[in-house]
């Protein structure tokens, strides 16, 4: 379990962003965030992936305080949690497989990389993901042959291979006719529901956070002001963010 305590965050030199923030993810949970634009919600995502340091508050993972672990802590965050930036690029002359196969690359020895040989347990891993993103045959097909929404699914399954338990991703779904974004959102659904990885994503569309996420947080000027159940929102909630 993730238990973020009283997260906030100052610019160096500039304004707040993100003050008192509170909440945890389960296991399993997909959590979405919502709130209007320069609200917070990619500087949230991004200090959850300890890709910005925090200026205050408390980060427990599995039991862990990982901002008193320094460079520990930060492994750690690497290694558990997976974050997925808006619009992930893949590399477009390289199939599905070989972009998936990026995500084990940290753990490969040098040689393997520079002659290219691929671990079976590597190989077995990357085709694994691809399937559970529905995407098995697409395998073998380039990068920039494949639609936008396959390009997210298999982005998705290069941040998931090397056993991320959690997975931070901004805007999955920004770009996408309804068909694809749905099938993105189910896959996720489908990977919380089946293997226990929790999801939170920043979604815009608000009807796709009722029907996809188990959770909806919405964020208002830096400030956490909304945290339901994956319901349809009232109007009077809807006001807050
Ligand atoms: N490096 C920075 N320096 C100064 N201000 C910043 C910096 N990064 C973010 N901000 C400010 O922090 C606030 C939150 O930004 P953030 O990108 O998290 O918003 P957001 O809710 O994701 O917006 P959007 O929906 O438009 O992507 C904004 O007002 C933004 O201008």
């Amino acid at each position: 379990m993730i238990k973020v305590d009283q997260l906030s965050k100052q610019i160096p030199g500039g304004p707040k962003v993100l003050s008192g923030i509170s909440f945890n993810i389960e296991p399993g949970e997909f959590i979405a965030v919502k709130g209007a634009s320069g609200s917070g919600k990619s500087m949230l995502l991004r200090c959850l992936a300890m890709r910005e340091s925090w200026s205050g508050g408390s980060y427990i993972v599995d039991g862990v305080d990982i901002l008193k672990k320094g460079l520990l802590g930060k492994m750690k965050i690497r290694r558990e949690i997976a974050y997925l930036e808006e619009k992930p690029t893949l590399i477009g002359k390289r199939t599905a497989l070989k972009n998936v196969l990026i995500g084990t690359t940290h753990q490969t020895p040098i040689w393997r990389r520079v002659t290219g040989m691929i671990r079976s347990d590597d190989y077995m891993g990357a085709m694994d993901m691809i399937e559970k993103m529905g995407l098995l045959e697409k395998a073998h097909q380039k990068g920039d042959k494949l639609s936008g929404g396959e390009k997210q699914r298999i982005a998705m399954a290069r941040a998931l291979v090397h056993g991320a338990k959690t997975l931070l991703t901004d805007e999955p779904v920004s770009g996408l006719d309804p068909h694809a974004a749905e099938q993105v959102l189910s896959d996720l659904k489908k990977m919380c529901q089946t293997q226990g990885i929790s999801v939170v994503a920043v979604m815009h569309q608000g009807d796709w956070a009722e029907r996809f996420a188990d959770r909806i947080i919405g964020l208002n000027n830096g400030k956490l002001v909304l945290d339901i159940k994956g319901r349809k929102m009232t109007e009077r909630e809807k006001m807050l963010l």
